[in-house]
């Protein structure tokens, strides 16, 4: 939709002044707005007036689609092929009703109609950006620039959806915010000598004030992601924010508050259910894969399972043993209960990639994504014979070094832990080689390796806090899903990673070790490399004709991860 809206908002409309112009459907994946100088036109009349501009989602030969400009001017065929369809999903363009058709006059800003369009169908954005304002904690109002210990207990007094003065947030409405720069901050120096301004508007998908539930962020603002990934979409959902401002509490959650991540987890099962492929015979491979083992490496592959959940009989620490209860509590209770730092959580999704079947490495084939809906049981789209395999991964990337988090940790002192390294497969896709994918069967198998990686994060205390994450972690479900138990050779694949990313933090902030400073320097530079590669897209999108930014995805180890995420590929 974003994209759609930048496009339609630049000069490619304003030449059409006359008229009016005819927006057939707006849909974020699968829309084609068709901007045309007179209203619904018969095809004479299409042709006799003149080049029509045609904003499409044009079909790649990986099945992918690509968004299009094209001046035309077009001929029966091109016009009747575009009012009855095909979709994306080869489904005919009848699938958008009569509510889709909106006639207005061109000379209006048309992000306005987007806009409203937006609103309506917020799901059907691919990049989603929401924010979250947690609650002040106590002791936090008195602390200084330097910054002590920041850790400590809620204080639900100030828990509003306006803040007061000294918070320097004022949520507006449910999209946006105003930021007002501190006192101490070089901004407020810098809009004292007129040079910027005092306060910035920021807009997102959603905001959600302090008061905000975790139930409540996740029914809003994942749920519908998770709907998609079921559906074959592969998703992304990265929290990001500064050091501190409550990433983590929102990917994990506590005993009583479950996190995004458990409530994913739960989702999931609850939506698979009973549909399970009875077989141990299946193994993803590349990034959207999978393969079909012979039965010796059957056999290997249960060891390796056994001795990775055996890690947690080990487990000595309070902590990994109080996040599996707290995980396992959260999934029997999901009710829960409810001066400001934010963090954002980002959400995007996009077609599975399609794979042509290779007999040599012995891999199913991937088939074309459908933009289903699908129900809290099995999605409506699935024949009722659709059955699942679930496959769980978690990795954390430490200063640009990838780690399996479900690797037993060396136990000796001067053994260090293997990282891993990035590949690429013949669809263009990163994954990280030789990374533990393990088939769960139950939400509580899949939060026993949350457990086990957590256990294993790399957790440096810092001044501003003492259970820091340094590293992103990356949660990864694999979903593979076949057409009926009898017939596996038929196989999809999507993909859904959550990641907590590390905190943004400045040097002045953290402890002068030089290990400490080493580790934001890495933190801050893949999250600059991040933020970079969002902008270049963001600018490309916005580009007319072929000249492009290059997108930095291989400056940092994370967006060559993400790239394909980032890429919609
Ligand atoms: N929405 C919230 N409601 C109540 N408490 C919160 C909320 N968000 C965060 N907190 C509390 O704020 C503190 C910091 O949160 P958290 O550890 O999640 O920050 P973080 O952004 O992950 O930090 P880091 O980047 O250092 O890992 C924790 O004590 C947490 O319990």
């Amino acid at each position: 939709m974003d994209l759609l809206c930048s496009l339609a908002s630049g000069s490619i409309v304003a030449p059409l002044a006359t008229g009016h112009c005819l927006v057939i459907s707006l849909n974020g994946r699968s829309g084609i707005l068709m901007v045309c100088p007179s209203n619904v036109p018969d095809d004479g009349q299409a042709r006799r007036s003149g080049p029509l501009v045609w904003i499409g989602l044009k079909q790649r030969r990986d099945g992918l689609h690509t968004p299009q400009i094209q001046c035309c001017r077009p001929s029966r065929q091109t016009l009747l092929r575009a009012r009855a369809g095909p979709d994306v999903s080869g489904a005919p363009l009848r699938r958008y009703s009569t509510e889709y058709l909106h006639t207005f006059d061109p000379r209006k800003n048309l992000n306005d109609l987007f806009q409203s369009a937006a609103e309506e169908d917020v799901r059907m954005e691919n990049l989603r950006v929401y924010l979250r304002l947690r609650p002040s904690l106590a002791g936090e109002m008195q602390q200084d620039e330097v910054g002590h210990s920041l850790a400590g207990e809620v204080d639900h007094s100030l828990a509003g959806e306006v803040q007061d003065e000294d918070t320097q947030v004022h949520i507006t409405d449910a999209r946006s915010v105003i930021l007002t720069a501190p006192s101490c901050s070089n901004t407020f120096k810098n809009s004292v000598r007129g040079i910027t301004k005092l306060t910035h508007k920021f807009t997102f998908t959603h905001v959600y004030g302090p008061a905000t539930t975790q139930e409540e962020l996740f029914q809003s603002s994942t749920f519908g992601l998770i709907t998609d990934f079921i559906s074959g979409q592969n998703c992304l959902l990265f929290t990001y924010g500064a050091t501190n401002s409550g990433k983590t509490f929102t990917v994990q959650g506590t005993q009583e508050d479950a996190g995004l991540l458990p409530r994913t987890v739960q989702h999931i099962f609850t939506v698979v259910g009973e549909h399970q492929y009875p077989k141990n015979d299946l193994k993803p491979k590349f990034s959207c894969n999978v393969t079909r083992l012979e039965e010796q490496d059957v056999l290997k592959e249960e060891e390796k399972r056994e001795s990775i959940f055996k890690i947690t009989s080990n487990l000595t620490t309070t902590l990994s043993q109080s996040t599996m209860s707290f995980l396992k509590a959260s999934i029997c209770d999901d009710t829960v209960n409810s001066s400001v730092q934010f963090s954002e959580t980002s959400t995007i999704s996009h077609n599975t990639t399609e794979a042509a079947v290779s007999p040599a490495l012995d891999s199913f084939n991937t088939t074309n994504t459908t933009n289903t809906t699908t129900n809290t049981t099995q999605d409506s789209a699935s024949p009722a014979t659709t059955i699942y395999a679930v496959f769980i991964s978690f990795a954390e990337i430490y200063n640009e070094y990838i780690f399996d988090l479900l690797e037993k940790m060396p136990t000796s002192k001067g053994n260090k832990r293997n990282p891993l390294m990035l590949g690429e497969d013949y669809n263009g896709s990163v994954y990280i080689k030789g990374l533990n994918e393990v088939r769960v069967r139950t939400p509580e198998e899949a939060l026993q390796l949350v457990s086990i990686g957590r256990q294993n994060l790399h957790f440096a205390a810092t001044r501003l806090n003492h259970h820091s994450s340094r590293s992103h972690c990356i949660f990864t479900v694999k979903l593979v899903r076949l057409a009926d138990a009898d017939n596996p050779h038929v196989a999809r694949v999507s993909v859904l990673s959550l990641c907590d990313l590390a905190g943004a933090e400045r040097a002045a902030k953290t402890s002068s070790s030089h290990d400490r400073l080493k580790e934001s320097g890495n933190i801050n530079t893949s999250l600059l490399t991040l933020s970079r590669c969002i902008e270049a897209l963001r600018c490309n999108q916005a580009q007319k004709g072929s000249k492009k930014m290059p997108v930095p995805y291989r400056d940092s180890k994370l967006t060559r991860l993400f790239q394909s995420f980032l890429l919609g590929g």
